[in-house]
């Protein structure tokens, strides 16, 4: 409960006078039900429907009263209007209140998801990394939502509480023992049916976990849609998939016994409590007929309510889960967050050049495998070095450090004797980055390479094209550069896709570029075309090349060969292939009998 409270508290926080104007309302909309309850008595009476009343009743005196002050009678139409103005009230005030509810319900929605983007995408990448995909996106997805339900569902129980409260202070004014008894009653049930709200909670649970299986399963399903068909395996991803949404229904079914119980238990409560109410009103309390058709309207209203409570407690229970992944994520995001400079377009114009002085690292976890130690190197600003290794030498991990994305355990990366630490955003800002996996959006070619930089002129973009070897194609297609390329780019060859990407990264004008393998799953006729792009830039910036292929590299200025995380050789190709024993004369030969 008291993560509950905690984002109550937020929520308070974020508009505290529309949430004092909520529950004010609420009393309001309680008390105007109340009244339209104590109106049925002085109706009865001046409808002549209870026979031998007694005038002088509390309520009809403060009536006559209210009346006269404002120079009317008591008479039926009177009352009728004053009925129907209390109802007319209270179901406008009750609109208003839906509709401010709502809407502090859905800026606290804003709020929340956007609190949590910010707090994702502003987390050390490292973080990132070891969260599947699916995680994050069903904390978006499926739990926010039932943050969402679980606020909603606590607002209606204070309004109904509110609403309860001020009808028993009603009751117990007209008729205090008997109101004592019916209460006694309501609370002894209440409380044995706690038992459910612990094993809501339990079901809660197992909600949260199924819903992030299902989303897991689903997103492996749909990424690896390829291989799935290609190994005919797509039997057993399916199966999968159902055991888990039997599961959910298996646990819904739970649930919705759970509840369907306990709307039971109340209503046969209520029926043997409402008829020994009626019992002891006439036999043991002698109520007169209004308190008692006070009192019987009362408790017919009231029962149902504390039925709506223990239903909106055991709700709130099943929503409890999500609020503990939803706050674990916040603050997992929060104790990782990147120590960035302040925003600014500024770059870095490189003069030197790029110094690795004694790197190290490792992931957090394997903690005593290093994927790179004590790395030191100098690139010269303008040259085209290649790092190469075999797979899991430490490439990648390699790239990561140098984009500032992941931090040295050990060590310092210097940007012109500046430590890239203290000034990554402009770092970023002036390095162009190939990944290996290029992305590109399902909209055009146009709005793909606009991504970073949306200001880019037509000029700006066809001379990118250009740049990356891919204008020919552009501009053969029947809709040019309003071409829309599909998910991911799959309406795109590997080649084309890959090359467009080295056009986005080139629209930014990088001083530095950064290619992770940007080869490695092409032809090669498309590698050829990517290297030609690649030569054309040779000498305009700093390029960085991690390539598994030797053939790709062959007129890089520098070759840096890393093996388990260290680096074995340096030099120029020439100079690497003269040792014949060397790594890399190796890996080239390897590659070649490829
Ligand atoms: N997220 C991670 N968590 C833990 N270990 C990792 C992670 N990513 C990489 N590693 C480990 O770090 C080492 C270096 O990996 P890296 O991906 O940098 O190699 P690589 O040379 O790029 O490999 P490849 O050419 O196959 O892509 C490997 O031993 C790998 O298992």
């Amino acid at each position: 409960m008291n993560i509950l409270l905690l984002y109550i508290r937020e929520f308070y926080n974020l508009a505290p006078l529309k949430f004092v104007t909520n529950i004010i309302l609420m009393v309001i909309i309680g008390m105007l039900e109340g009244l339209g309850i104590l109106m049925i008595i002085p109706l009865l009476i001046v409808a002549g429907i209870i026979p031998g009343i007694n005038t002088n009743n509390g309520l009809t005196v403060i009536l006559n009263h209210c009346f006269q002050i404002i120079g009317l009678q008591v008479s039926l139409p009177n009352l009728l209007i004053l009925y129907i103005g209390f109802i007319f009230g209270q179901s406008w005030l009750q609109r208003r209140q839906s509709i401010l509810n709502l809407d502090i319900l859905q800026s606290f929605a804003i709020f929340l998801s956007t609190r949590l983007i910010r707090l994702v995408a502003s987390a050390e990448w490292q973080l990132i990394l070891s969260k599947p995909n699916s995680y994050i996106t069903n904390v978006f997805i499926t739990e926010l939502e039932r943050v969402y339900a679980g606020i909603k569902f606590f607002l209606q129980m204070i309004s109904i509480s509110l609403i309860t409260l001020i009808q028993i202070v009603i009751a117990f004014l007209v008729a205090p023992s008997l109101t004592c008894l019916v209460l006694t009653g309501g609370v002894i049930l209440f409380i044995f049916l706690q038992t459910f709200a612990k094993q809501t909670r339990s079901v809660g649970q197992e909600i949260s976990s199924l819903n992030r299986d299902l989303l897991f399963n689903l997103t492996e399903h749909l990424n690896g849609m390829k291989e799935i068909k290609s190994y005919g395996v797509e039997a057993a991803q399916i199966s999968n998939f159902v055991k888990i949404r039997k599961e959910m229904k298996k646990n819904s079914n739970r649930f919705n016994q759970i509840q369907v119980k306990t709307n039971m238990i109340y209503k046969i409560g209520s029926a043997i409590f409402i008829s020994l109410c009626l019992f002891s009103a006439i036999e043991i309390f002698t109520l007169n007929p209004q308190d008692f058709i006070v009192i019987a309207v009362i408790s017919a209203r009231l029962w149902p309510r504390l039925s709506s409570l223990q239903i909106g407690l055991q709700n709130i229970s099943t929503m409890l889960p999500a609020f503990q992944v939803l706050r674990e994520l916040e603050n997992q995001c929060l104790a990782s967050q990147e120590v960035l400079e302040a925003d600014t377009p500024t770059i870095i114009k490189l003069e030197q050049g790029i110094e690795f002085r004694g790197v190290s690292f490792y992931y957090e976890n394997s903690r005593t495998n290093y994927a790179l130690k004590k790395i030191d190197f100098f690139l010269t600003a303008g040259t085209t070095t290649a790092i190469v290794g075999s797979s899991g030498a430490g490439k990648s991990t390699l790239v990561d450090l140098l984009i500032g994305l992941l931090q040295p355990k050990e060590g310092e990366i210097y940007i012109d004797d500046q430590p890239l630490s203290i000034n990554k955003r402009k770092w970023r800002n002036t390095i162009g980055y190939v990944p290996q996996d290029a992305f590109l959006f399902n909209s055009s070619i146009r709005e793909n390479l606009q991504w970073f930089c949306p200001d880019s002129s037509e000029e700006m973009i066809w001379e990118a094209l250009k740049l990356a070897s891919v204008d020919t194609f552009v501009s053969g297609l029947p809709d040019g550069l309003d071409t829309v390329v599909g998910d991911r780019g799959v309406r795109l060859s590997g080649g084309e896709r890959q090359r467009i990407v080295l056009a986005r990264a080139l629209l930014t004008r990088p001083s530095v570029l950064i290619l992770d393998e940007a080869t490695s799953s092409l032809d090669s006729e498309n590698e050829k075309r990517i290297q030609h792009a690649i030569e054309n830039l040779q000498g305009r910036l700093t390029i960085v090349i991690i390539a598994h292929r030797i053939s790709t590299i062959r007129n890089a200025d520098n070759i840096i060969v890393i093996e388990s995380g260290q680096i074995v050789e340096k030099g120029t190709y020439n100079s690497l292939m003269k040792n014949k024993n060397g790594r890399f004369s190796t890996l080239s030969c390897l590659c070649n009998n490829n």
